[in-house]
């Protein structure tokens, strides 16, 4: 399928989805996110859902991440096509911006580069480890930004499409994606 004609699907079966099935299922996805291989990495980049939009809810995985003590750092929109990145500490305080999206007021920026670990939202992926989000290019170009070897973990209610058919060079896929029932494995090495 087309990523246009995707983000419609996704879009309206995530707005289905109930305030009672999305926090269960978001436990789900926490608990297996327990199990993957990543847990010696320090530095874990994740976002802070838009509730408006059915998003995953993360704080039990930031819960987690806290619990162990490791950096956890959130996104800011800094231009239409520039994310930056705060570290998250009892001090971080949050406002709502205008599309909806809760970011960190100020605080201390941490550069891709630093990242071990990202956690992506994204509206659907494919059996390949292609994904897609709002179409405005600002997780490709932040993870271009990134390590080489940097984790790539997509977070998702839904299960794989068969095939994203208009993947272009700049699209980046994911080593995994966890959804409430499946953990997708897409690393070749
Ligand atoms: N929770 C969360 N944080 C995130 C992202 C995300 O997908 N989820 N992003 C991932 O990139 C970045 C923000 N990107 C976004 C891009 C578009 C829209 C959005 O609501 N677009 C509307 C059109 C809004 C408008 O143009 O006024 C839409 O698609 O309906 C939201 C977030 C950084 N932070
Ligand atoms: N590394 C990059 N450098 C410059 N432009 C890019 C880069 N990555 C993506 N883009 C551009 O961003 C636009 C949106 O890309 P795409 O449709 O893949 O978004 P998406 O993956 O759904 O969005 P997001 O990455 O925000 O979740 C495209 O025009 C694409 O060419």
């Amino acid at each position: 399928m087309l990523k246009k004609d995707l983000r419609i699907k996704y879009s309206k079966l995530r707005s289905s989805l109930t305030s009672s099935q999305i926090s269960s299922q978001s436990i789900a996805i926490a608990n297996s996110v327990l199990q993957l291989p990543i847990w010696s990495n320090s530095y874990f980049h994740i976002f802070i859902p838009i509730e408006q939009k059915a998003e995953i809810n993360t704080e039990g995985i930031i819960s987690i991440l806290l619990g162990l003590d490791k950096n956890v750092i959130v996104p800011k929109i800094k231009s239409s096509t520039e994310l930056e990145h705060y570290l998250l500490t009892d001090n971080t305080k949050f406002t709502t911006n205008s599309l909806n999206i809760p970011e960190p007021i100020d605080g201390i920026t941490i550069e891709p580069k630093k990242l071990d670990v990202v956690f992506i939202p994204l509206l659907a992926f494919d059996e390949l480890g292609n994904r897609i989000g709002y179409g405005k290019g600002y997780y490709d170009r932040f993870l271009s930004d990134c390590k080489e070897d940097v984790i790539k973990i997509g977070l998702s209610f839904f299960e794989a499409e068969h095939c994203i058919d208009d993947v272009d060079a700049t699209d980046i896929p994911l080593d995994y994606c966890v959804t409430p029932i499946k953990t997708y494995s897409f690393k070749t090495s």
